[in-house]
């Protein structure tokens, strides 16, 4: 399993081995020693993960941008089938990256898992028929304490690779039309 930094602060990415065999493949997804290897060498407390997700979505389909404002979760993602844009929003006043995303491509081909600090916003927009997304928090889900910035807001001006002419489909909690509570970055900041 190696790691790399990435242009904002404290995101990573994590890339498992790949056995391929006759049979099929082989990967770890996690191990213990290496990904605390990546926090202790950046400075930083290593998380302890308490929950595991898996979501299934279809082609099209953006999820977020989510984020918890008083127990903030770091998220470990990765994507078991298909593939997406996962995206990671630096929304911690005072980070010398503040206000900046990223994006980057996980499928089940690259096998990549992208780390998303405590205090960032996290979306994905889905690139294949199907995406199952799983993801271990470092806190677990509170509904009361969850909040969504629009995905397309203006002043973060996310490139996601939306198909032409179609709208990405997202729930009515994170439809800006739909949700008075979906929160512009712009008026957060
Ligand atoms: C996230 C979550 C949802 N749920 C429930 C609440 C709701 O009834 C149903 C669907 O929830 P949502 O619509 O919020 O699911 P979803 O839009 O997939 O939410 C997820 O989006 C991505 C981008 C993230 O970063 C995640 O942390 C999470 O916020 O599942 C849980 O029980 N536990 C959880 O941890």
């Amino acid at each position: 399993m190696k790691w790399i930094n990435t242009q904002l602060k404290d995101v990573m990415i994590f890339s498992p081995r790949k056995f391929i065999d006759e049979r099929g493949f082989f990967m770890e997804t996690l191990r213990q020693n290496t990904f605390s290897d990546a926090f202790t060498q950046n400075n930083l407390d290593v998380p302890q993960l308490v929950q595991e997700n898996q979501s299934r979505s279809i082609n099209n389909v953006l999820r977020g941008l989510h984020f918890q404002q008083h127990f903030p979760q770091g998220k470990l993602i990765r994507v078991a089938r298909g593939s997406i844009f996962d995206v990671a929003v630096d929304i911690r006043q005072g980070s010398t990256t503040y206000g900046q995303w990223i994006g980057q491509e996980i499928s089940d081909e690259n096998g990549y898992q992208m780390w998303i600090p405590a205090g960032f916003a996290h979306g994905f927009y889905v690139l294949s028929d199907i995406a199952d997304v799983i993801y271990k928090c470092s806190q677990y889900y509170r509904p009361d304490d969850d909040q969504t910035i629009a995905w397309n807001d203006p002043v973060l001006n996310i490139q996601w690779p939306l198909k032409q002419h179609l709208a990405p489909l997202v729930s009515d909690k994170d439809n800006p039309m739909l949700n008075p509570k979906v929160i512009s970055f712009g008026l957060k900041q």
